[in-house]
């Protein structure tokens, strides 16, 4: 059997570029992404290619090439449940905000419900592919359910979680270092690997489609997340100590990159990481160490994210302290508010904590991102409950331009990497600022001599720089 109609349930950052790239490498395959967001949908179905929900580099290209053609975003799940021979499930499973495992656990609500109606529309065979990231042995929830609730039909649970980042997702979609597909190891489920593997093969080369069972499948997607959090992590520890020492941490990151057991990728020190994925997953994964009574795994996992919140406080501590350790009244303009550049994505973005420390001393804050409308600053601040969200429209201002952002700014903190940060013209920065201007650089883009230079007190984080 080959696959002739697949259906993707979620169309958020990865189920909307997943299957863009399938339906663009598959054209003999239709292709059906659904939500029960009726305003994501629309947005996915807008003409005005800038109003896609998910700023991708590249992907309104591919958009523009299959929507319509093999590639559909609609909200009628159970006609595309029912039409596919094989599903997608690529819903969010957040941290848990109630009960057991609150603040830590994933949440498999929406996985569950999907579950559900997956069983109650089917009426033929299914492939169900989990998609999502999700904690180790989740598939045999899948197949409890889909079992014990169905129309007595045949289930295939693979997993086959995805790697994507954000902000390269088409890159990493044509191009992927690997494709990991995890199955039973009956015949029925080694044919529906093959399915799946077929499917891939369009684009990626064989001999980097890995096959493993269902549980090594799972759990590889977590644990590839928490070694890459746990390298920025450490290189994170490492600038506090650089900025201790007069140590340099790029210095330090180039000569350990070299070393070809260590590698260069992922050593940028950062004011912390963000995103929806490495805080989540960590802590799932650090859930199901407890949960096995491995209290010392659990630990030494834990260990990454208290790193990390201590990197973001360390960062707006920085900024209180060399400003004569007050910043009450005083404006500090931020320079990005995504998670890192090329994404419109705010999800657990250091800018929030950082913001939100400062706002607690009585900052004004005003805010330029390129792709974050005020909108969704509010609604981030809003979210901690820190104080009500009047007080927020009063503290903090978002504006569309970075030279009205920063008149009369006592001070730019860098938040996120954007490329245009490093070309803005920053002599004109300096002259609509007060004065002594700081900047507070917490992603390591900008030049400190040359700012320095027009007047700047500079800080840059593990630079070893003190200000001056
Ligand atoms: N964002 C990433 O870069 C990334 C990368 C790899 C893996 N993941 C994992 O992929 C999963 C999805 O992440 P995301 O960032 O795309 O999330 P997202 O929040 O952007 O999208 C999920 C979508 O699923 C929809 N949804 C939830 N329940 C539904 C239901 N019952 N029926 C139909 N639609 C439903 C939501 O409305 C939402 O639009 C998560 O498990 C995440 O950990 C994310
Ligand atoms: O050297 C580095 C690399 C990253 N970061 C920060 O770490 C966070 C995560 O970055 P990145 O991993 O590039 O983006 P994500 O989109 O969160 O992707 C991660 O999470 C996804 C969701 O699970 C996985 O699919 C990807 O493989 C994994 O890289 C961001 O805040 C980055 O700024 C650093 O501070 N220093």
């Amino acid at each position: 059997m080959a696959i002739k109609n697949i259906c993707c349930i979620g169309a958020g950052y990865v189920g909307g570029p997943t299957m863009a790239v399938i339906a663009q490498k598959c054209p003999d395959i239709n292709i059906t992404v659904v939500d029960i967001n009726e305003a994501r949908i629309i947005a996915w179905n807008d003409d005005d290619l800038t109003k896609l929900p998910v700023f991708e580099p590249g992907l309104d290209s591919i958009v523009r090439e299959t929507r319509g053609k093999n590639l559909f975003f609609s909200t009628d799940v159970d006609a595309a449940i029912d039409r596919a021979e094989m599903i997608f499930i690529s819903v969010n499973t957040p941290t848990k905000t109630y009960g057991k495992g609150k603040g830590m656990a994933a949440d498999l609500k929406y996985i569950e419900l999907c579950a559900r109606q997956i069983a109650k529309i089917s009426k033929n065979d299914k492939i169900v592919v989990e998609k999502s990231t999700l904690p180790v042995r989740t598939a045999s929830t899948i197949k409890s359910i889909l079992d014990n609730t169905g129309n007595n039909v045949k289930y295939q649970i693979l997993s086959n979680p995805e790697f994507l980042a954000e902000g390269t997702a088409v890159e990493d979609l044509l191009q992927p270092d690997r494709v990991l597909i995890g199955g039973d190891t009956t015949i029925e489920g080694e044919r529906a690997v093959a399915e799946l593997v077929d499917i891939y093969s369009n684009w990626v080369p064989k001999e980097k489609i890995l096959t493993t069972n269902v549980w090594s499948s799972e759990l590889s997607k977590l644990t590839a997340n928490a070694f890459l959090a746990q390298r920025v992590s450490s290189i994170n520890a490492m600038s506090v100590i650089c900025e201790r020492t007069g140590a340099d941490v790029y210095e330090v990151a180039k000569a350990i990159g070299m070393d070809s057991r260590i590698g260069s990728k992922f050593l940028k020190p950062s004011v912390g990481f963000g995103g929806s994925c490495f805080q989540k997953d960590i802590l799932n994964l650090v859930y199901i160490a407890k949960s096995y009574g491995l209290d010392e795994v659990a630990n030494y996992w834990e260990g990454v994210v208290e790193m990390n919140n201590y990197q973001k406080n360390r960062f707006s501590d920085k900024i209180i302290t060399t400003m004569y350790n007050t910043v009450s009244g005083k404006k500090i303009t931020f320079f990005g508010w995504a998670f890192k550049k090329d994404t419109n994505d705010t999800r657990e973005s250091p800018a929030i904590q950082v913001a939100d420390n400062l706002l607690n001393e009585q900052a004004q804050i005003s805010v330029f991102d390129p792709k974050v409308d005020q909108d969704q600053v509010y609604k981030d601040l809003n979210l901690l409950n820190t104080r009500d969200p009047e007080t927020n429209l009063k503290l903090v201002k978002v504006l569309e331009s970075p030279y009205e952002a920063i008149i009369g700014s006592h001070a730019v903190a860098i938040l996120t990497e954007w490329e245009e940060f490093r070309h803005y013209d920053w002599n004109k920065i300096y002259e609509s600022m007060l004065k002594p201007a700081f900047v507070f650089d917490g992603r390591g883009i900008v030049d400190v001599n040359n700012l320095k230079s027009i007047g700047f007190s500079v800080y840059k984080i593990g630079a070893g720089n003190p200000v001056n």
